[in-house]
């Protein structure tokens, strides 16, 4: 069967499956708390968690206030410990218990880490909070100072490593390394886990009793995302709840994860039953993000001086986990499924297309620009962006100069979409046969179709889109004015574009950073807020209907010549964009990605405004039809267009595409290596 394939398990694409417990807590009873324990993690185990984390003080519970000095509980809560690290032998899962330790006259506040049926390690608390309502130095010693290599800690009859100085790594699955803090510590300033993470550490765990008042959870995910972003890792977060004494304060059980500033996850908050929230942690994205980030490598290399963190192995679960991928996946990487987000991020790439062009415009004392427009959507946009920047510079619009070419297989909707579009906008307006032109040149150079003959080749079609040009250069001399580009950034990773004497150059490019998926979302976002006037909103919702066509071969039994007929569709070309410039993903995890997020249309989110008729899915099949075809356009045989780009904003944290920005690469490549992962890994059903 497909889905028993290893492709389709998380766990082959070097995901971390984690999980946050949020016990019922029983107060100063260890046994009752352990019972919980056990529960949760056979939950863990069958659910395939590799890595689970408990809240703070688990065992003996946090609000137990002097209780916590006393032999009998402390006692109790070693032999409990002896209990559960069995269970983690039988369930595969690692899991992180908090725990008050003895050593020697002193007492530690403790993570205690099992895995392997045995204790993996312990880390004391280095910071413990003793103002307003807390008083941890009146129990506890603080664990700042404890190095693993001061010798063993003995717990329920076993000697495990103790010490702040400790990570943990499961040489069986690389990248699965994490750290353990407690609470308090990520309130101070450096917390420890940024040492964690600067030594290898990708994923991070904070074992919390946090009592909850108006307003902390905010300030908790708030600490989580930023320490996730700061140290580019993982962070999971799991404070107490249900059943810590209420004597004085109340407790909410926040359970969250996130990585790299993102939330993965949020548990239910006063909960009354026992609960895990589970995420898939990417730790293979981690690995690539730091080690494109010098950065980060830079700062391990300061910050920790030599300083030697002792690496604690385990072996990570055998079995890959079973089902689908547990964390948010967009279909649409360069278009928020968030209304909100969507807004803001319209909002951003249309000021800073207008800004750019802007400065260009104010650098050179153009007062006159011109383009070309199709009635498609990427000049559309290219227009509506040079009207909002002409009006923000107080010049007339009257100084676009638009022209619409027909040529061999030009629409009369679109030219009429055109037309209706010069005209709202109120700028200058003007139609150019590019035929005549056409035709001599096809005459010229031999071309069969100057005979009569049906050759529609690329010969005819660049003939085409290199007049336009040709045009549009020399009415920019004779007008004192320069061309803006239209072409978008899905075009440039696939070279959809006539090279050099042809749309792919200009003097200036404002769409090069905008992926042709968040393309369609900024027309409308101008439309809805009527940012360049209220006339042409209509004909701008008219345009956001029209297929995607370069037009440049004429129809065949009433059916346009299709871009994504040809390059595939755009939702499948720009999440593949996404995930290999972005993160630098390899193909089989690439399309596994595509796979979870575009298998099911009716599973997860869409953007705001996605028509019903627009919301289908692809299968395995088709994608990686479709990926095959992208790298090699990517990889292969259209970077020589990309190093010879005209100036223009980068817009999308994707990435720009300019040889000068985000993007270096050979013009003379292969994409063998790429389409040998691929082949190798993915199944073909
Ligand atoms: N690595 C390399 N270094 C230097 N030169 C290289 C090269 N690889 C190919 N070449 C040369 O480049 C030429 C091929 O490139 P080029 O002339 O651009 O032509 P080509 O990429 O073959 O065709 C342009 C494509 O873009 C499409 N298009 C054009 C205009 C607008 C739109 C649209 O809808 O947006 C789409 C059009 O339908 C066509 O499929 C050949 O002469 C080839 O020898
Ligand atoms: N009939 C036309 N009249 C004027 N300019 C054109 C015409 N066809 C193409 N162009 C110019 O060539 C550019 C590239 O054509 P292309 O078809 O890729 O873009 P589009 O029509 O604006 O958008 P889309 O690719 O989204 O359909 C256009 O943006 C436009 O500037
Ligand atoms: N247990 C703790 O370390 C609690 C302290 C933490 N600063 C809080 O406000 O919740």
């Amino acid at each position: 069967m497909a889905d028993t394939h290893p492709f389709h398990s998380p766990t082959t694409h070097g995901f971390v499956r984690v999980a946050a417990a949020t016990p019922v807590v029983h107060t100063a009873d260890p046994v009752a708390n352990a019972d919980e324990h056990i529960a949760l993690i056979r939950q863990a185990g069958e659910q395939g968690v590799d890595l689970l984390v408990f809240p703070e003080l688990s065992l003996s519970a946090y609000a137990i206030d002097d209780l916590v000095m006393q032999g009998a509980l402390l006692d109790e809560v070693e032999r409990q410990i002896g209990r559960l690290a069995p269970v983690t032998a039988e369930t595969g899962v690692v899991a992180v218990i908090g725990a008050p330790l003895r050593r020697e006259d002193r007492l530690y506040n403790c993570a205690v880490v099992l895995g392997n049926g045995r204790i993996l390690g312990v880390l004391p608390k280095t910071y413990l909070p003793n103002y307003r309502e807390y008083y941890e130095k009146r129990w506890f010693s603080a664990g700042g100072d404890v190095s693993s290599r001061d010798g063993d800690l003995t717990v329920a009859g076993e000697e495990a490593p103790f010490g702040v100085d400790l990570v943990f790594e499961a040489p069986n699955r690389p990248g699965f390394v994490f750290g353990v803090e407690i609470c308090e510590d990520y309130w101070a300033p450096l917390p420890p886990s940024t040492r964690q993470a600067l030594s290898g550490a990708r994923i991070l765990l904070n074992l919390s009793a946090s009592n909850i008042v108006i307003g902390k959870a905010d300030e908790r995910a708030l600490l989580c995302a930023s320490q996730s972003a700061r140290a580019m890792a993982a962070y999971v977060f799991a404070a107490s709840g249900w059943g810590e004494s209420t004597t004085d304060l109340a407790w909410d059980g926040q359970a969250t994860i996130h990585e790299l500033g993102a939330r993965l996850a949020d548990g239910e908050r006063f909960a009354l039953e026992s609960h895990l929230t589970v995420a898939d942690i990417d730790v293979e994205r981690i690995g690539l993000d730091r080690l494109r980030n010098g950065t980060f490598a830079d700062c391990a290399r300061d910050e920790l001086d030599g300083y030697l963190f002792e690496r604690v192995l385990f072996d990570a679960r055998e079995t890959p986990a079973a089902g689908d991928l547990i964390r948010p996946l967009d279909r649409f990487p360069f278009v928020p499924d968030d209304e909100k987000r969507l807004d803001q991020d319209c909002y951003e790439a249309f000021n800073i297309q207008v800004q750019g062009l802007m400065r260009r415009l104010k650098a050179t004392n153009g007062e006159r620009i011109v383009i070309g427009v199709s009635g498609g959507l990427d000049s559309t946009h290219a227009l509506l962006v040079a009207c909002r920047a002409f009006d923000r510079l107080g010049l007339p619009r009257t100084g676009i100069l638009g022209y619409t070419m027909p040529g061999f297989a030009t629409s009369e909707g679109t030219k009429s979409n055109a037309w209706a579009l010069m005209k709202a906008l109120g700028i200058t307006g003007a139609e150019i046969d590019i035929r005549p032109a056409a035709e001599a040149l096809l005459q010229g150079i031999g071309h069969p179709y100057a005979r009569g003959e049906a050759v529609y080749d690329i010969t005819f079609e660049n003939v085409q889109a290199g007049l336009r040009t040709d045009y549009l250069f020399r009415l920019a001399n004779q007008n004192g004015a320069f061309v803006l580009g239209t072409g978008d950034l899905s075009e440039l990773a696939l070279g959809w574009a006539t090279y050099g004497v042809g749309d792919h150059m200009s003097h200036y490019s404002v769409n090069g950073g905008v992926a042709k998926t968040l393309m369609r979302h900024l027309i409308r976002w101008v439309a809805d807020r009527a940012v360049v006037g209220e006339d042409v909103v209509p004909i701008l919702r008219g345009i956001l209907g029209t297929e995607i066509s370069p037009e440049l071969v004429p129809a065949k039994d009433g059916k346009i010549q299709s871009t994504e007929g040809t390059v595939g569709p755009y939702a499948l070309n720009d999440f593949f964009l996404f995930y290999v410039t972005r993160f630098g993903l390899k193909p089989s995890k690439v399309a596994y990605l595509a796979h979870q997020a575009w298998k099911d249309a009716g599973v997860g989110f869409w953007p705001a405004g996605t028509p019903d008729a627009e919301k289908i899915e692809y299968d395995l099949a088709t994608i990686k039809h479709w990926l095959r075809k992208f790298l090699v356009r990517f990889f292969q045989t259209s970077q020589f267009k990309r190093s010879a780009l005209p100036n223009g904003p980068k817009v999308v944290t994707g990435g720009s595409l300019s040889p000068r920005g985000d993007w270096r690469a050979p013009s003379d490549s292969t994409a063998r290596v790429w389409l040998d992962e691929l082949e190798a890994n993915v199944p073909d059903a």
